[in-house]
């Protein structure tokens, strides 16, 4: 628990608060941020362990929540010094309709927006991703970029094009007054191929800093766009995911792809149009459509010290510790699942 030697003040919203992040976030504020005096988590659906949260000094308030009801959002935003923003549907293999996917992401967005505009809130976090920037249709790799290299965001798709909208909004808000195993896996990757991965941990620990120094510096963070980065290797997905899963037993298999890309892409396509047809019987959503083979196949790696040089951001995680805690949350996942 945060040391209670400061004031004990400020209100906080996290929406999506149950989610993977934003757990994560919740957990880092309980921890790291003495001035919470109520800490409200609002999400769809409400976690069983928000109930161990309840013992400590803070006042932990779950609220069950719709983003999409804006006089929900409202309600609980009202009397919030500060709202980090995380509820939203990471959808990439169509499980969502894209209106569902916007409706959650972007009108989702606008209500904790005008939440926060109409009851008075100054400071909004909101967590936005990788693919408002790409990988683009064109599939133009973004080697080692910072938020200020220059890169070409064109999107089709509904989930990036939901972020980038959201993201958008968001930015423009800024100011407004009155928001397990042993098993096999084939390389389908190649190595070259580089991908940004960031630890939970630290991405919750920026958002929590994040919040914390713009309240003292809005005049420099109001309105920018932090990338969320740490020591994590970068390598490709596969090889990336090999760092947790090789530890757990499983082995991949080839140094280079062990099927050419028109078939993997042939393969792709016959997913999207099996998922189509099958979609008024049954939901058929692989991992593999084109989509994602695009997103795996294209360089996307960022390099920056932003979040450093403008609030003095640090990750909390080393690679080492990162990726032991990773492989330990797996361990537990795939014994709970047995
Ligand atoms: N996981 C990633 O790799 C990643 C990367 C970049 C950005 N993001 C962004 O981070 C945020 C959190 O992602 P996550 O990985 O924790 O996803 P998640 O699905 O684990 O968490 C999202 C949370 O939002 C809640 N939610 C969904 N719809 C809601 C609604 N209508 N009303 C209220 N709550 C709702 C869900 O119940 C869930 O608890 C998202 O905005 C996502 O776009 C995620
Ligand atoms: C079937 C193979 C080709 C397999 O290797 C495909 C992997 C594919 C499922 C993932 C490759 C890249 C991932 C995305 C990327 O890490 C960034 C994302 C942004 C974030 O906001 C949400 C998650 C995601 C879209 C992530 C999803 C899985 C991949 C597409």
């Amino acid at each position: 628990m945060a040391d209670s030697a400061q004031a004990q003040e400020l209100v906080y919203l996290v929406t999506g608060g149950c989610g993977f992040l934003g757990e994560h976030v919740v957990r880092m504020l309980l921890q790291q941020e003495p001035r919470l005096r109520e800490l409200r988590i609002f999400d769809l659906h409400l976690g069983p362990w928000l109930e161990e949260l309840k013992t400590g000094p803070v006042q932990v308030t779950a609220i069950q929540g719709d983003v999409t009801q804006a006089h929900e959002v409202a309600a609980a935003v009202a009397g919030a010094h500060v709202v980090i923003h995380t509820a939203g549907l990471v959808d990439v293999f169509g499980r969502a309709s894209p209106e569902t996917i916007h409706a959650v992401n972007v009108q989702g967005t606008k209500n904790v927006i005008e939440a926060c505009v109409q009851t008075g809130t100054q400071f909004l976090v909101y967590t936005s991703s990788m693919e408002v920037v790409g990988p683009n249709i064109k599939g133009h790799p973004f080697y080692r970029g910072n938020e200020d290299t220059p890169y070409e965001a064109v999107h089709r798709h509904p989930y990036p094009r939901s972020k980038a909208l959201a993201e958008q909004l968001v930015l423009e808000a800024n100011g407004r007054k009155g928001l397990r195993l042993g098993g096999r896996l084939f390389r389908a990757i190649p190595a070259s191929v580089e991908h940004g991965r960031v630890y939970v941990g630290n991405v919750a620990w920026m958002h929590v800093l994040v919040a914390r120094e713009l309240q003292e510096r809005a005049a420099l963070m109001g309105g920018q766009v932090y990338f969320c980065y740490d020591k994590s290797p970068y390598k490709s997905y596969e090889d990336f995911n090999m760092e947790f899963l090789g530890p757990c037993g499983l082995r991949l298999v080839g140094t280079r792809p062990l099927l050419p890309y028109w078939l993997l892409m042939l393969l792709a396509f016959l997913n999207a149009l099996l998922q189509w047809l099958l979609r008024p019987l049954l939901l058929y959503a692989p991992l593999l459509n084109p989509y994602t083979l695009a997103m795996a196949n294209t360089t996307f790696t960022v390099s920056t010290d932003k979040a450093q040089r403008h609030f003095g951001y640090e990750p909390l995680f080393s690679w080492e510790e990162s990726r032991t805690r990773t492989v330990r949350w797996m361990q537990t996942m795939d014994s709970s699942a047995q």
